[in-house]
């Protein structure tokens, strides 16, 4: 069985994971762990900002899901000690959907469009004047009694987030003034997130099980932490309530993430393009049939992280298995495929 939890995306969760997110969630720079540079450069434009009276320039955060865009985002209008009204791109169907929102911001608020990569195109030219002069033009009626209306807003900070950022179109990137890719996260930092929300939970838990569950987490702080409510309740069972190193794997075996922290599904699109494509080079759509996935989940949830460390690469034919990539899974490469590994 596939755990859903593990593909990452927020809209997937159920509401008892959302909850739990939202109990774990960082509220200031202060408790946001990793990410270093994005956090410094961003405590110091929300200063900047603060002390001149002005919104924050636009914010385009964008990464991999779960690595914490909507937190970060969040905290930002804290910290400048702002409103923030939250959106989505699909959401978002009609210009009036968005007129209805701009116009009811306060100077400096927030307004946060997730997923701000599948905004509607006629939405998004709307939103061009809005972010560049706060202003926007509305267009009453129709026909022949049609004239538009200029509505000047108040100044206020836009923070998109996406997880496919070269969807976005260049008039819309180019809007942002502050641009800021999330990193996956590495077993150090993620060992502090695991350890803090620990804490949180009043769930005690041995150093060495915190770094185990973080090094397998795939890099990401939402993985970590549902890793974390996962093995909890193997620790309540199976243990006296406190993790342990053999609790921790007994919990992460238990849920089919292997040693190297890869899931159910990285092994199968790995095992796929090796076993069904030679190795490849093989397209995503083929991979994404094969392995009864989206390709869309696969290129933004799965490729990014195996690529990263190692197991697959991108080549102008498509994608390929990586040497390290039958090391993991134990099979040795076919001297028969002409082109394995070479580029
Ligand atoms: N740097 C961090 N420190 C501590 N916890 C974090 C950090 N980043 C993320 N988290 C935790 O991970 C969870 C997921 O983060 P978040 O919702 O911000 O991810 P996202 O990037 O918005 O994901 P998506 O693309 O799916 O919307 C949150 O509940 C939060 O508690
Ligand atoms: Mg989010």
């Amino acid at each position: 069985m596939r755990e859903d939890y593990l593909s990452g995306d927020e809209e997937s969760l159920s509401p008892k994971d959302q909850e739990f997110e939202r109990a774990l969630r960082p509220l200031s720079f202060e408790d946001f762990t990793g990410q270093a540079k994005i956090v410094e450069n961003l405590k110091v434009f929300v200063l900047a900002a603060k002390k001149r009276s002005e919104p924050l320039d636009h914010v385009l955060l964008h990464g991999p899901p779960g690595l914490g865009k909507t937190t970060l985002s969040h905290i930002i209008a804290n910290e400048l000690q702002a409103g923030i009204k939250i959106t989505s791109g699909p959401v978002l169907d009609k210009p009036s959907d968005l007129a209805g929102l701009l116009t009811n911001l306060e100077e400096g608020d927030v307004l946060f469009i997730d997923e701000i990569h599948r905004l509607n195109p006629i939405v998004e030219e709307y939103l061009y004047s809005a972010m560049e002069d706060f202003r926007i033009d509305i267009m009453l009626d129709s026909g022949p009694n049609a004239r538009s209306v200029q509505i000047t807003l108040s100044p206020f900070t836009l923070i998109g987030a996406t997880t496919r950022s070269g969807l976005l179109t260049s008039p819309l990137r180019a809007r942002f003034g502050i641009n800021s890719r999330l990193e996956y996260y590495d077993a150090k930092l993620l060992t502090d997130i695991v350890s803090r929300s620990a804490g949180i939970l009043d769930t005690p838990i041995d150093e060495i099980a915190a770094f185990e569950i973080a090094r397998r987490s795939r890099g990401t702080p939402r993985i970590a932490n549902m890793l974390l409510r996962r093995t909890r309740d193997f620790a309540e069972v199976k243990g006296d309530g406190t993790i342990t190193l053999d609790i921790a794997k007994m919990a992460l075996d238990a849920l089919d993430v292997d040693e190297h922290g890869l899931d159910e599904m990285d092994n199968r699109i790995l095992l796929t393009i090796i076993e069904k494509f030679k190795g490849g080079p093989v397209g995503l759509g083929t991979i994404a049939t094969a392995c009864g996935e989206e390709a869309e989940t696969i290129e933004e949830v799965y490729e990014p992280f195996l690529i990263q460390e190692g197991y697959m690469k991108r080549t102008a034919r498509g994608r390929m298995a990586t040497e390290l990539a039958y090391q993991h899974l134990k099979i040795k490469p076919n001297p028969g495929t002409g082109s394995l590994f070479g580029d």
